[in-house]
């Protein structure tokens, strides 16, 4: 995990105390205004810019039972935030970098992460598009911590559903997350954590980063 220079202002440590509490507490977190604003726009024009270059992969097709048709669920694609067009990208994955990296010090959970994989950008094209229930990391392939930055606004899952719904395997609880704009999540990859997206019925972006440990 890449050390970021810019200084440890207070804010960041405090939310580095949140994230360490509630990852501790729950082993789910979310921290909502991430970034500034215009750093999430900057992020999503790039995101939306990357599916007009065609640069996803179409989205795994998903055959619903109840009806024919088959559904077209996440599409993909992978960046290490370097080329010219997602350097955006690139300073999200820096400040999520530096939020582990400060992390690290004092999180039983993060203490060992050794490095990442590339930020997955996935697009719900809507019609309906969802994840079935799973584990990100059902047989420790390494992944130990899930992040994921939501660049959807004004989303209401009321009407265009898509929420992350997490069913923590250690408390009885059931966390519904709305995937909105600037709002990045936190959770342990492995089988303590299932969840599922819902059908979603508008266009929904998120970026996610995986942490190896
Ligand atoms: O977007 C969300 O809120 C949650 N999203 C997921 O859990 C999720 N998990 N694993 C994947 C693997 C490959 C492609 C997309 C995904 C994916 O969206
Ligand atoms: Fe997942």
């Amino acid at each position: 995990v890449i050390n970021t220079a810019h200084p440890r202002s207070k804010k960041s440590n405090a939310l580095v105390k949140y994230v360490v509490e509630h990852m501790q507490k729950f082993g789910i977190c979310v921290v909502d205004k991430f970034l500034n604003p215009e750093n999430g726009d900057a992020i999503l024009e790039e995101v939306k810019a990357l599916r007009d270059e065609k640069a996803f992969h179409d989205g795994q097709l998903v055959s619903d039972s109840a009806s024919a048709k088959d559904i077209r669920g996440d599409m993909i694609t992978w960046t290490d935030g370097s080329d010219p067009g997602t350097k955006n990208i690139g300073f999200l994955i820096s400040r999520i970098d530096s939020i582990i990296h400060q992390c690290k010090g004092h999180l039983e959970g993060f203490k060992n992460i050794s490095g990442r994989t590339e930020a997955m950008v996935a697009c719900y094209p809507g019609k309906g598009a969802h994840y079935v229930k799973h584990v990100d990391n059902p047989n420790k392939d390494g992944r130990c911590v899930t992040c994921i930055y939501y660049l959807n606004k004004d989303w209401d899952s009321k009407t265009m559903g898509g929420s992350l719904q997490l069913y923590p395997r250690e408390h009885d609880m059931m966390a519904s997350v709305d995937p909105i704009f600037n709002r990045l999540i936190f959770f342990w990859s492995d089988r303590r954590n299932p969840h599922e997206v819902m059908p979603a019925f508008n266009t929904r972006y998120a970026v996610t980063v995986w942490y190896f440990d």
